[in-house]
């Protein structure tokens, strides 16, 4: 899979970042102005194309968890939207809050989610490792789904039954089978869309980002099992909830945000 076992430094909400990133041009995450961004009518629907059996397990990795996906063949894959190229499905992970308030890494007119799902794909047509993608401009394609407070999401329960067993930082658990288009809103045909770059270290501006205008729903104890997790192994002492694990948001620069709707 695609996270290799880069372990973050010991980076938490409020870890002390670089004020700014050499050359910080495209810095993620961001306010998306529903009224700045650009209507694009070449812009096409997306192509997901997800085989659940290339799931393979969650990690903790002390940041958030990742669900992670058998990338070394082109079996589960996303194209078209803004996109030239191919990518490939490497995981899928969350950023969520201590509280419904907020929790969510971008917002829409300043409106803060509870939470965000990050489907993370890298460029397969150009490179052939994910660690060699996320060196370059064109490398990464994110896609990211607002989580909203309501019903209870089925296909995400299969998941929360599972975040128990990787409790503590660095622990891992078999996890299979899992079709990822299941947390999905029903309309992928209207996204925001922009350049920018990963949103915990090294922070390279690597990601195309591709920003679901429909949230999904899930339900408050859903939320409170993510913010049942822990940013700590279990040989530490000081246990501490994972919770607020987003980054704050970075200035827009010279970047315009295209819509896929009107
Ligand atoms: N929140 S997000 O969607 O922007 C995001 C997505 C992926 C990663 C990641 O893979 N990091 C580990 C990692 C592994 C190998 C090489 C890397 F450079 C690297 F960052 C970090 C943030
Ligand atoms: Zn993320």
């Amino acid at each position: 899979a695609c996270s290799s076992r880069f372990v973050l430094s010991q980076m938490h909400p409020m870890w002390q970042e670089p004020l700014e990133v050499p050359g910080g041009e495209r810095q993620s995450p961001i306010d998306i102005s529903i009224r700045k961004s650009v209507f694009d009518p070449n812009l096409k629907p997306l192509v997901t194309r997800y085989d659940p059996r290339t799931c393979q397990q969650i990690w903790n990795n002390g940041y958030s968890f990742l669900v992670e996906y058998d990338d070394r063949t082109d079996k589960s894959t996303l194209h078209g939207g803004p996109l030239e190229d191919q990518f490939r499905l490497c995981q899928f992970h969350f950023h969520w809050g201590e509280n419904n308030n907020w929790g969510s890494e971008h917002t829409v007119d300043r409106h803060l989610y509870p939470a965000e799902l990050h489907l993370v794909h890298w460029n397969s047509d150009k490179y052939s490792l994910f660690e060699e993608a996320v060196m370059e401009d064109n490398g990464l394609a994110v896609i990211g789904v607002f989580m909203k407070v309501g019903k209870r999401h089925e296909g995400l329960q299969k998941l929360v039954d599972a975040l128990p067993a990787v409790r503590h930082k660095d622990s891992v658990v078999e996890f299979t089978k899992f079709d990822p288009s299941c947390l999905l809103p029903q309309n992928t045909n209207e996204y925001w869309t922009y350049a920018g770059s990963l949103t915990t270290p090294p922070l390279t501006e690597a990601v195309t980002w591709i920003i679901m205008k429909q949230p999904i729903e899930v339900s408050h104890d859903q939320l409170a099992v993510f913010r049942s997790l822990l940013f700590t192994s279990a040989e530490e002492e000081v246990q501490k909830s994972m919770v607020n694990n987003f980054r704050v948001q970075q200035s827009l620069k010279d970047r315009t945000v295209r819509s896929s709707f009107n």
